[in-house]
């Protein structure tokens, strides 16, 4: 299939607690992913590039407050050892830090960083980071939402899936068609499998008539509905074609009756 010549996508990940990440790596899309060769996942931990007895990787905060502040050096160290892995070969990498304060990812943010090579992710723990690490070594600040979460982990692992889904071969043939409705930028449709019918409730019949033509424009009508009824702000911001717009009518002249 050619995919093999290209290069595996390298993400690596810093972060205290690198056995949350065989979650990426051991199930679904993105563990096929590394097993096919498509993705390389590799974890530093700051606490391996510590020099104290306890291998301190956090301490108070200047100006006081509650928590602790994870320290600059191992990070710096962990980050600059992550980063020359995920550069190697002449990759390009961009080290991004999940944080609440930073860009809030959608899709279109999922496709840019899809876009921009191998990545370093940096998933912080207590109250934060050394703000110098931040402006020194990170290039995106990104938030997976408007949610305070105890670490970057999971916020690091929703990126690492969003953009594994992108990697050409990770969806395999039988779910790309799935994709092209989604990146649309419409909410999906309804999904349906056996029995035909269950305790009571039937499959619409468009989907059990063989008319992909007709199963086609049942889905699409049904992902613009959802998006009008649900998310009217998507709806803004996309540029309907015609089949859309006339769908669209559609629907709208249905509602009113
Ligand atoms: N919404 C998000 O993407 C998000 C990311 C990280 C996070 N918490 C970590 C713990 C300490 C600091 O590193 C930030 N919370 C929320």
């Amino acid at each position: 299939t050619g995919l093999e010549a290209v290069p595996a996508k390298r993400i690596a990940l810093v972060s205290i607690f690198p056995e949350m990440f065989a979650a990426l790596t051991e199930y679904g899309i993105s563990g096929r992913a590394v097993r096919d060769g498509l993705l390389e996942v590799r974890c530093w931990n700051p606490r391996d590039f510590t020099s104290d007895r306890h291998r301190t990787v956090d301490d108070r905060p200047y100006g006081g407050g509650p928590g602790m502040v994870m320290l600059a050096e191992p990070l710096y160290q962990a980050l600059t050892a992550a980063r020359a892995w995920a550069e190697e070969g002449g990759a390009g990498a961009q080290s991004i830090y999940l944080s609440p304060q930073g860009r809030q990812l959608d899709q279109d943010g999922v496709e840019e960083l899809s876009a921009a090579g191998n990545l370093v992710l940096l998933a912080g723990r207590y109250e934060g980071i050394d703000e110098r690490i931040v402006e020194t070594l990170i290039d995106g600040e990104w938030s997976i939402g408007d949610y305070v979460l105890s670490g970057g982990e999971l916020a690091a692992m929703v990126l690492v899936d969003a953009v594994t889904r992108l990697i050409p071969g990770a969806l395999g043939h039988d779910q790309s068609a799935v994709e092209d409705s989604f990146a649309s930028g419409l909410l999906d449709c309804p999904h349906y499998t056996r029995p035909e019918e269950y305790r009571g409730r039937s499959v619409p019949e468009v989907l059990l008539s063989g008319n992909h033509e007709k199963i086609r424009r049942w889905r699409l009508k049904q992902a613009l509905a959802r998006t009008e009824q649900r998310r009217p702000d998507l709806l803004e911001g996309l540029e309907l074609d015609g089949e859309q717009k006339l769908l669209l009518e559609e629907i709208r002249r249905q509602r009113r009756a």
